[in-house]
């Protein structure tokens, strides 16, 4: 197994590229399973386990996708099977989002449940009742979720209870094909939304509305493959500008786009990190001691849950007391425990967690228990007195591509080595012995 090794102490400094979205590709990709003619290209897909993982849901469905040099090619126009077994769905809960595209197409889907996870339960519940609402008869039963409809879906009005990201594409993708107009309110409005819907009505879509809280579809009976370029990662992005920050250092970060990032650089700003527009990209320093701050997150334009950990390790280096508050996900403190074992001062009340700064980190063995977690515990040991060795790194594999050599390119004193190779340099780990963390996060 794998683990990242880093060395605390140098401040960052360069430029580094920001890749395509995962949160914006994986319902692409489950999206261009709606073309019945054409292929699509997709372009800028990052190299993420999450990536393979859907591609292979796709070919196991028989869709034929080849995936090089960031460019997706999908031709899934012949006859397709309508399965997604648990074996990928456990992987990745993405896995979900191919049961809107293939109700809509084939009026039948029959995909694994995925359960809950680290960060919460996780229900699809949501999803589920659009569907109905559109027709479908749902059947949940032996681990599987059944959808079946008699002919074309139905155009409905559907409102969200939660503007669920998941749900607002799911019932998006199955509204595209559907007979007659559905008008979907509360919807989730992240920018991976919009770029869901500006792929959509490259296929032949017609979709108005996304990014706002209201989606307006009307059902066309037939969508053709599209070429697109995915977003930037602003997740991605808000990691690197958190290295900036951790360690006082200078860093432009190439795609980043401020307007999707604005809950986060408001934040940062108010912490006393200096955020510039330049050319193509954002540049992020950090010449002033950090203050203190709260977070809430939110559902978008509010602070994202997926940026909670990153912040809570800039928190634990500003001076005096943060409260962040998760209110999107029941169990995303995880990373708390871990935390305090590089003897962060910590402590969890309810649904916040109170951080008294700034804490004399030391480095530690820590274990990522969500690919956010991974992300921060790195970023802390960025900072940390010592040598920090983050293990669990297929959780860091499904949403960042080389995280570590990003990081030593901007001057971090930071390898990934496989665990064997550790014990040949002498410098045997720390085996605790239990492993925790769940298949997914
Ligand atoms: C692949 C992807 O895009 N993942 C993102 C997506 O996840 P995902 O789409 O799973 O997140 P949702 O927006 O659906 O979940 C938000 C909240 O709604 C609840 N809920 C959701 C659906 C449902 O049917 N019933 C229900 O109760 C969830 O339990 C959670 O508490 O949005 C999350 C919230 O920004 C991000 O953290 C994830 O990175
Ligand atoms: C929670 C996340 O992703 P997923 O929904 O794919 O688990 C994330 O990207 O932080």
């Amino acid at each position: 197994m794998d683990k990242i090794i880093v060395r605390g102490g140098r401040q960052l400094n360069g430029t580094v590229k920001v890749e395509g979205a995962k949160n914006a590709v994986l319902p692409i990709i489950a999206a261009s399973i709606l073309a019945s003619e054409g292929k699509s290209v997709l372009t800028d897909v990052p190299e993420l386990a999450d990536v393979y993982t859907i591609n292979e849901v796709l070919r196991n469905m028989d869709a034929e996708v080849e995936f090089a040099d960031n460019t997706c090619v999908i031709d899934a126009s012949g006859q397709l099977k309508t399965e997604a077994p648990f074996e990928y769905v456990r992987k990745m809960r993405a896995s979900v989002l191919v049961l809107g595209p293939l109700l809509a197409r084939y009026g039948h889907a029959n995909v694994a449940m995925p359960g809950g996870c680290a960060i919460g339960t996780r229900p699809i519940d949501l999803h589920l009742k659009g569907f109905e609402a559109m027709g479908a008869k749902v059947h949940v039963g032996n681990g599987f979720v059944e959808l079946e409809s008699e002919g074309r879906l139905k155009g409905a009005k559907i409102y969200l209870d939660v503007p669920s990201v998941g749900a607002t594409e799911n019932i998006l993708m199955a509204a595209a094909l559907a007979e007659g107009q559905t008008v979907m309110e509360n919807c989730a409005k992240e920018p991976e939304i919009v770029d869901l819907a500006n792929f959509l009505n490259k296929m032949g879509a017609k979709v108005v509305g996304a990014g706002t809280e209201t989606i307006r579809i009307d059902g066309v009976e037939k969508l053709h493959g599209a070429e697109h370029a995915i977003i930037p990662d602003r997740i991605e992005a808000g990691t690197f500008m958190v290295a900036a920050a951790i360690t006082g250092g200078n860093i432009f970060i190439e795609n980043a786009i401020a307007e999707h990032s604005r809950s986060v650089i408001s934040k940062l700003e108010e912490m006393n990190v200096k955020v510039q527009n330049e050319n193509g990209g954002l540049r992020i320093t950090a010449p002033e001691p950090l203050k203190a701050v709260d977070i809430k997150t939110l559902p978008h334009p509010g602070f994202p849950t997926d940026m909670q950990s990153q912040m809570m390790a800039l928190m634990l280096c500003s001076k005096g007391t943060s409260v962040i508050t998760e209110t999107v996900f029941e169990n995303r403190f995880m990373h708390v425990e871990e935390f305090r074992r590089m003897n962060a001062k910590t402590r969890i009340e309810g649904r916040s967690v109170i951080i008294e700064g700034p804490s004399d980190l030391q480095g530690a063995e820590v274990a990522a228990t969500d690919l956010r977690a991974a992300a921060a515990l790195i970023l802390a040991g960025l900072v940390a007195d010592g040598v920090t060795r983050v293990t669990e790194l297929k959780h860091l594999d499904r949403g960042y591509v080389d995280f570590a050599g990003k990081l030593a390119s901007l001057g971090a004193d930071i390898e990934r080595i496989s665990e064997n190779e550790e014990e040949v340099e002498g410098k045997p780990g720390i085996d605790v012995g239990f492993n925790i963390a769940p298949e997914l996060s």
